[in-house]
């Protein structure tokens, strides 16, 4: 069996109050209810920066810039592997409202809290580089 390899593109997107976003995957999806940085798939011939765009548009009706790279990682999962980078972003409209389109909730979250939620195994490097940052 050849195994699927997805280029996977996540939001880091900090508030006023120096918290992160993270979103909750619906019951249904795979990996039901962990929490990740919010983004998903990027499509064939799609950029990076549009897919991402595009994904938080669909999973919460909210517009982004999309800045700079700041994580890129390999991730093996037991049937198909990501390619997972992770882009600092900026909400087009920082009190817009977001709608739980496709997540199933949403958290503002401050670093020393990262910890009391569950993410995917891929998130290891980006939680480490996250928390780096604050030293
Ligand atoms: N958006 C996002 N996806 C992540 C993170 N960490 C991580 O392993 N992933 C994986 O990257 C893929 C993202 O695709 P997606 O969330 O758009 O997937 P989907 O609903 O189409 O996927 P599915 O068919 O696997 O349910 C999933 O396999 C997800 O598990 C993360 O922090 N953010």
């Amino acid at each position: 069996m050849t195994r699927r390899h997805v280029r996977v593109v996540g939001a880091m997107l900090q508030n006023e109050m120096g918290r992160y976003l993270i979103t909750q995957r619906p019951p249904t999806a795979s990996l039901p209810l962990l929490w990740e940085f919010p983004g998903g798939r990027v499509e064939e011939g799609e950029h990076d920066a549009v897919a991402l765009a595009r994904e938080l548009q669909e999973e919460m009706g909210v517009r982004i810039q999309v800045l700079e790279q700041v994580m890129h990682t390999h991730h093996e999962y037991p049937t198909y592997d990501i390619d997972f980078r992770v882009f600092r972003c900026r909400l087009s409209d920082p009190d817009a409202e977001i709608h739980h389109l496709r997540v199933h909730d949403h958290r503002w979250v401050a670093l020393e809290e990262m910890g009391q939620y569950r993410f995917p195994d891929a998130d290891a490097k980006t939680l480490a580089r996250l928390l780096d940052l604050d030293h």
